[in-house]
């Protein structure tokens, strides 16, 4: 067993050389192109290709039949194993999916079209088609395993794309409550002609199936899209309903039992279905979001005289496979962007137009069969599959429409629609729009000249049947008349002519001897005359006897060029008949001709498409060998100027690197001499900060000391008025008492004037410490009322100073933090430019002006940028005094940029700060 294992190759190309051919689409020779990590710009967006191989069938197992076909699901390959020359062979493939044998329906569609459906949703157009040869599971893939039949609402395992993407939307959309609403069609496309699967059965007795199936007309609108003429579209409400029409549809469509496959669909199918989805923008407004899917079924491909078609169903087969060989010259014209690509050269390409380069998503599943016996179809599928990979297309969302236009669209129609009917109502006989007319004037008159032209062959042909009619005629009546002259018999009468001259001659003969005996013995005159006259009824006789001989001589040429003639007649006879028939069965034979005239420019096509390949394959060769020589001297060329370059850019190069150095260093210098300037700020900051806590601590402590004193001696003092107090209350009772007593008992009247006046002197001595009482408790509560103001006013000021500290550490804060910030920035900025700039520098040198190492192999094709004189020019250090002063100028715009003087001014603002706290402290 050989298997070499090649690198991957860039472009898809066999080599027959190499035992493996690892085949992949991406221009890095890597094969990861699924979809989500497809590279999407202005180029488009890669056809999605998905590989799936069917198990083997029950027969196939049975009988033992080989498996040449591994896949490789995790790596997204299909290897197929070939034997050419007892040398086996591997060639692996790569695609954007891989679903082996024992894959689920499940699994595919949710790995690969689930997506696709969601797509549809968000308003692409999307298409899925199935390609493969006849028998690999096509319809498997697309429309399931048969039964499709829900239990409970649920599918069953075998269910295929169509009915898993129509639940995916109807479930995706009922859950999103949205209002929509949804219309499908399905059309079949058979030799080369349309047919409606959801059209009314319009027949009510039976007919051959053929005729119920009216072909329809695959129009283009003034723009170049392609649709189908009165197409039936029917508007679903539920997935159930959508199963129905399929089965209706897929009840419909021609299928046959071929040696490959006992159901074999023998046309193209196209399932859409179309759906507008209400949503309101931003604004309020109600817009309509158009999302399409269509779902292609593909007819098998098929190798003629394996898949045992013959006459009607080779003539399909041939049909089949002019449209897919017509599809693949598609997928080709657009891999190679050859400016034409012949989407007009068969229907399905003229349906999947934009499917195949357009603007909608594509998505193509291939199938193939795992047995030896399908190998040849197998690797030309994989073949299309791989070229289709590299397909590239435009998605576009379509244009949301408002809700208001799209009304006004359908009232057109609806108008459009009652000035038919108007118009028909209003005229005498039918009457239809003047654009209908035209357009349907211009159909008639197209089939008039095919009419006319289908005439003028008819009457050529009646022309020359009549002739040949007469002819035949003429030859007829020749015949029957040499007939009628050949029944007479001639023959016989002459037959007997001769008999009796041959009697008379023979007289003749026995009297002439006699007479010569009678001469010789002396014969009479008499015996002489009658002599002479025997002799000359005996010459009569002779000369008779001779016309006898001609004449039957002459018969019997004449029998001879009868037979001859009857014989040419007859032939002549059976070619006319021949004629006659093969005129009359021309119209119908001419078909058949056609056919076979197709089905041998089929082969004579792919034949000279195989040719084709293969010079092509030949040229590459060439152009390779020539593109390789063509790299080998370009590389030496280049290999010199490079050398050049490399030293004239090495000296120039470390110039730039001094000044790359220099300028960096300068830069990491201001950076440095900026961060140590406000580091300095910051440490000034916090040490007037530590400063102004200490002096505030001790201001606190002499404060709270000297509260504590005051509090004291007004205690003391407070208890002293106090006692005082106490002992005054007690002296002015005793007092009291006293007076009291001595004003009872000595009462006179001259003493009264004294003893009153006595009274009331002693009296007022009396009242002397009461209103010292009076006077020391008005003094006390003065003083306490002054204490409390002056406690109130302390502990405001200390409350302003505590506000006033706390604000003037919230700005330092403030002002602290942005500081750090920027410092952090600036320090990280500097750094990335630095490691920017050395890599640059490195890069620099490694890609453009290092000269290439050498590496045994040719280095790769690519253009040589040369540097312009102006460039080099600019390399020259410039004048000190310029550059100083552009180091100023760019110094103080980006001081300016940077903010740089704000935060100067912002570093300034603690001192003045500081400034104000100190003043309202003290
Ligand atoms: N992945 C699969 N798993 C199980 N059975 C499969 C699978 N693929 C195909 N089959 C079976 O193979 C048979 C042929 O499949 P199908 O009719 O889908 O082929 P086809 O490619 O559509 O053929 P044609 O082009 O002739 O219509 C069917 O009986 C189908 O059930």
């Amino acid at each position: 067993m050989e298997k070499r294992n090649c690198p991957p190759s860039p472009s898809p190309r066999s080599t027959e050389k190499s035992g493996r051919d690892l085949r992949s689409g991406d221009s890095n020779g890597g094969t990861n192109t699924n979809s989500n990590t497809i590279t999407r710009g202005e180029k488009g967006v890669n056809v999605q290709v998905i590989l799936r191989c069917r198990p083997l069938s029950d027969e196939e197992t049975k009988s033992n039949t080989p498996v040449v076909i591994s896949c490789n699901e995790r790596r997204r390959e299909v290897a197929a194993t070939q034997i050419i020359a007892n040398k086996q062979i591997d060639r692996t493939f790569a695609f954007d999916k891989v679903f082996g044998p024992s894959s689920k329906q499940k699994d595919l569609f949710e790995q690969s079209i689930s997506p696709i459906v969601n797509e549809v949703l968000e308003g692409y157009n999307c298409t899925i088609f199935a390609y493969g040869q006849t028998g690999t599971g096509k319809t498997y893939t697309m429309e399931g395993g048969g039964t499709r039949k829900t239990k409970n609402g649920e599918l069953p395992t075998d269910a295929g794309v169509i009915p898993r993407a129509v639940r995916q939307i109807f479930d995706i959309l009922e859950a999103q409550c949205a209002e929509y609403s949804m219309k499908v069609t399905f059309l079949e496309l058979y030799n080369e002609e349309i047919t409606d699967l959801l059209a009314p059965e319009e027949p009510k007795f039976p007919v051959p199936e053929d005729k119920t199936k009216k072909p329809i007309a695959l129009m283009e609108d003034g723009k170049g899209f392609v649709f189908v003429r009165g197409l039936e579209e029917e508007i679903v409400y539920s997935a159930g309903e959508i199963y129905k029409i399929l089965d209706k549809g897929s009840a419909k469509r021609r299928t046959a039992e071929t040696l490959l496959n006992k159901q074999s669909s023998r046309s193209h199918s196209i399932f859409s279905i179309t759906i507008h989805i209400k949503e309101l923008t931003h604004e309020g407004e109600e817009m309509i979001k158009i999302g399409k899917l269509n779902l292609v079924d593909l007819a098998g491909s098929e190798n003629i005289s394996r898949s045992g078609a013959r006459d009607g169903r080779a003539r399909e087969a041939g049909e089949i496979n002019k449209s897919l060989l017509t599809l693949g010259r598609v997928i080709n014209a657009l891999v190679e962007h050859s400016g034409h690509v012949p989407y007009r050269d068969s229907k399905l390409t003229r349906l999947l137009r934009d499917s195949l380069g357009g603007k909608t998503k594509t998505c193509i599943i291939a199938t193939i069969s795992p047995s030896v016996y399908c190998l040849e179809e197998t690797l030309s599928t994989l073949d299309y599959a791989h070229r289709a990979k590299n397909i590239k297309n435009k998605p576009e969302v379509n244009q949301r429409m408002m809700k208001s236009a799209m009304i006004k669209d359908l009232y057109y129609e609806i108008d459009r629609l009652k000035q038919e009917v108007f118009a028909a109502r209003e005229k005498n006989g039918i009457y239809i729009p003047r654009e209908r007319y035209l357009q349907e004037e211009a159909e008639k008159k197209a089939m008039t000249e095919k009419i006319e032209r289908l005439g003028v062959d008819l009457e050529a042909r009646d022309k020359q049947l009549v002739e040949l009619k007469e002819l035949y005629d003429a030859e007829q009546l020749l015949s029957a008349e040499l007939g009628e002259k050949t029944r007479q018999d001639p023959e016989k009468s002459l037959v007997d002519c001769a008999y009796n001259l041959r009697a008379e001659l023979e007289n003749a003969a026995a009297d002439v001897s006699g007479l010569f005996c009678k001469n010789r013995f002396g014969i009479s005159a008499q015996g002489l005359k009658e002599s002479v006259q025997k002799l000359k009824i005996l010459h009569g006789s002779v000369f008779w006897r001779n016309r006898v001989r001609k004449q039957i001589t002459c018969y019997n040429e004449l029998q001879c060029s009868l037979s001859k003639q009857e014989e040419r007649l007859a032939h002549f006879a059976k070619k006319q008949r021949e004629g006659h028939l093969r005129a009359v069965e021309a119209s119908r034979s001419i078909s058949k001709i056609t056919a076979g005239f197709f089905h041998s420019l089929d082969i004579h096509a792919s034949k000279l498409s195989s040719i084709l390949e293969e010079t092509q394959s030949v040229q590459n060769q060439q152009l390779l060998d020539l593109e390789k020589k063509f790299e080998e001297c370009a590389a030496n060329e280049e290999k010199q100027l490079l050398e050049k370059v490399a030293e004239m850019l090495a000296s120039s190069n470390a110039r730039k690197k001094q000044l790359v150095q220099t300028a960096v260093g300068s830069l990491r210098e201001s950076a440095v001499n900026r961060t140590s300037h406000l580091q300095k700020e910051i440490s000034t900051a916090q040490d007037f900060n530590s400063s102004v806590r200490e002096k505030w601590g001790v201001y606190m402590e002499e404060t709270e000391k000297n509260y504590i004193e005051d509090t004291t001696a007004i205690d003391t003092g407070r208890s002293c008025l106090a006692e005082v107090l106490v002992e005054c209350k007690g002296k002015d009772k005793h007092g009291c008492t006293t007076v009291e007593e001595r004003r009872g008992f000595t009462f006179q009247p001259w003493q009264r004037k004294h003893g009153i006046c006595g009274f009331y002197r002693q009296d007022r001595n009396r009242n002397q410490p009461i209103a010292a009482r009076s006077k020391l408790s008005s003094a006390v509560s003065s003083t306490l009322e002054n204490i409390d103001v002056a406690n109130k006013a302390l502990l405001s000021s200390i409350d302003s100073s505590l506000k006033l500290d706390h604000d003037a550490c919230a700005n330092i804060g403030s002002i602290l933090t942005p500081c750090h910030e920027e410092m952090r920035e600036l320090k990280g900025e500097h750094q990335s430019k630095v490691v920017e700039i050395t890599e640059n520098a490195g890069k620099c040198l490694e890609e453009e002006y290092l000269v290439d190492e050498p590496s045994c192999s040719t280095p790769r094709r690519r253009q040589i940028d040369l540097p312009s004189v102006e460039s080099i020019e600019e390399l020259r250090t410039p004048d000190y005094d310029e550059l100083l002063k552009s180091f100023q100028e760019s110094r103080g715009s980006w001081k300016q940029a940077n903010g740089d003087m704000r935060h100067f001014s912002q570093a300034q603002e603690p001192t003045s700060r500081s400034l104000e706290i100190q003043e309202s402290l003290s």
